[in-house]
């Protein structure tokens, strides 16, 4: 039947589409919980009218929240559910998906980086998806610097040695020091030895930027993510964090490009030069992998800082904070460190070799992993698993991690045992497994599959390096109870300003 016949006119219908549309939106932006079919589990409380109350709810108790939902009586959301995190809203995964799902490549990394972290915005385009530039990057750290790693010992002892003379000193008497302060400088000029060679490793303005980027970089993240979406590139032009984040890699570029053009002119000079005796470092297996192609060799750097540093001066700094109080566990970390280190020297054997210490770190990751939310990915298609398990294209997804705590998998799985994993990997069956760089849904505080940490064999030879170092050169001792970790959101953190006590000793051993 013709509407006009009816006294209806085009205008009229028009008008009624736009209001019937308009209601549709509000009613699932006030109520997300239709959109996600009851799967949102920690929805908006009567009467609070935007998201802002069930973001903080998250942010401070994400843990309790993400076992509740699981644990639910009806076994509703025992596989997975949909909540609003402080990135909004995301689907939760049980770990028993973690296998099925960690080499598929519809479950996209780099585009979820790209969405969270704002990569298409000036200041954040580490994270903006660009297949050329993410390949060179993690083709660099996985194959370069891993097979680089037994000639880099020797260089990242030598910059502990004095980075730790530096700041933890040569006092023989107790006293206390903020413990993740004291650990970060250690970690960053050892690790920027690698990154940059030995010339800006020294470099006060480098130290400063690699160590403070880290932090910036996540403000300024957080700072934007208050706006709405439309907002954020206006938003970011104006915001002092983000403003102080250009800055930052203004400087950094600074500083990094007369020494890359400096390398590219000796290479030009001397280009039938052995590569034996070109630098071992991240500037050039970049330039290497490159092989011409243009990339931004500064913005990698500040990538691999926000990556490599903090990430890595956490484990060391909570691994330090579980076993100061242990004096027994202590002395046969020292003795296993004499026995390997004083029998191999620097030598990756020697490394392997420290499987005490090994148990030790992996421990301390089952417990504080530095997210319980691991493998974060955005599909790219409608995805069903193979029990029938369905996820639009476009949802943000990540597996939680509550397996590594879980006492159906793990003996009193709530305590740590540092002779865990040391135990487990005299068990047939379980010798790989059980090392601090193995992942598997039941410790993938690396993440697992495909994208898994390609610098988890870096960080542990660093952590070691640096354990090794502060064991024999330090007595140590808790400052009243172990500091908490501290939550914010999935992300777990050492305690940054947590104290411990300590005190220079004479080493065994020369390290
Ligand atoms: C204890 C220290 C570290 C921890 C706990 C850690 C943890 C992680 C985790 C959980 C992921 C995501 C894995 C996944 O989604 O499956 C990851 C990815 C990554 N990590 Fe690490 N990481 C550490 C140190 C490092 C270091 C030292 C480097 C570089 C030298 C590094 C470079 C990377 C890169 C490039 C990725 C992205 C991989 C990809 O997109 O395929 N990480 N890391």
């Amino acid at each position: 039947m013709d509407p006009e016949s009816l006294g209806v006119r085009d205008s009229d219908l028009v008008r009624a589409g736009l209001a019937i549309g308009v209601a549709i939106l509000a009613i699932i932006v006030l109520f997300p919980g239709i959109r996600y079919k009851g799967g949102l589990v920690n929805n908006k409380k009567p009467f609070e009218l935007s998201w802002t109350n069930a973001k903080r709810r998250f942010q401070s108790g994400a843990r309790g929240l993400i076992t509740t939902a699981f644990n639910q009586n009806d076994g509703k959301h025992k596989d997975a559910f949909y909540m609003v995190t402080d990135n909004g809203v995301e689907m939760i995964i049980h770990p028993k998906y973690a296998h099925e799902i960690r080499n598929d490549e519809r479950f996209s990394i780099s585009a979820y980086n790209e969405q969270s972290f704002h990569g298409r915005i000036p200041g954040f385009e580490m994270f903006k998806e660009n297949v050329v530039e993410e390949q060179l990057f993690i083709n660099a750290v996985r194959s370069r610097l891993t097979r680089s790693l037994g000639k880099l010992l020797g260089p990242i002892s030598e910059e502990v040695t004095s980075a730790l003379r530096q700041h933890w000193t040569d006092n023989k008497e107790w006293h206390s020091i903020s413990l993740h302060s004291a650990v970060l400088p250690v970690i960053a000029q050892q690790s920027s030895r690698v990154f940059l060679g030995e010339e800006l490793c020294h470099n006060a303005d480098w130290m400063r930027i690699t160590v403070n980027h880290t932090v910036s970089f996540f403000m300024a993240v957080e700072a934007l993510r208050v706006w709405p979406k439309i907002l954020r590139p206006l938003a970011a032009r104006f915001s002092p964090m983000c403003k102080n984040l250009r800055a930052e890699i203004e400087e950094a570029r600074r500083i990094i490009t007369p020494i890359l053009e400096n390398r590219r002119a000796q290479q030009q000079a001397h280009s039938k030069h052995a590569a034996s005796t070109r630098p071992n470092d991240l500037i050039e297996w970049l330039e290497e992998t490159a092989d011409g192609r243009s990339y931004d060799a500064a913005r990698a750097q500040l990538k691999i800082s926000v990556a490599a540093i903090h990430t890595t001066s956490d484990l060391l700094t909570q691994t330090l904070f579980n076993i100061a109080d242990k004096p027994a566990l202590i002395q046969d970390l020292r003795k296993e460190i004499m026995s390997t280190i004083g029998t191999h020297g620097w030598e990756k054997a020697a490394l392997y070799n420290l499987k005490l210490m090994d148990s030790v770190l992996k421990e301390t990751q089952r417990l504080k992993p530095i997210s319980i939310g691991t493998m974060v990915r955005v599909t790219l298609d409608d995805v069903t698993l193979s029990d029938g398990l369905r996820i639009p294209k476009g949802t943000k997804t990540l597996v939680s991690c509550h397996n590594m705590w879980d006492k159906g998998i793990y003996d009193h799985a709530d305590q740590f045992d540092g002779y865990r994993f040391y135990e487990l990997r005299k068990l047939p069956g379980q010798e790989n497994s059980s090392q601090l760089v193995s992942t598997s849904p039941d410790h993938f505080a690396f993440g697992h599959g495909l994208h898994a940490c390609p610098g988890r064999f870096f960080a542990a030879a660093e952590v070691k390096i640096t354990l090794c170092h502060i064991l024999l050169k330090y007595d140590i001792r808790l400052v009243g109870e172990r500091p908490n970790v501290i939550e914010h959101g999935v992300a777990q953190y050492a305690n940054a300003w947590g104290q411990i006590e300590i005190k220079r000793r004479e080493e065994e051993i020369a390290l």
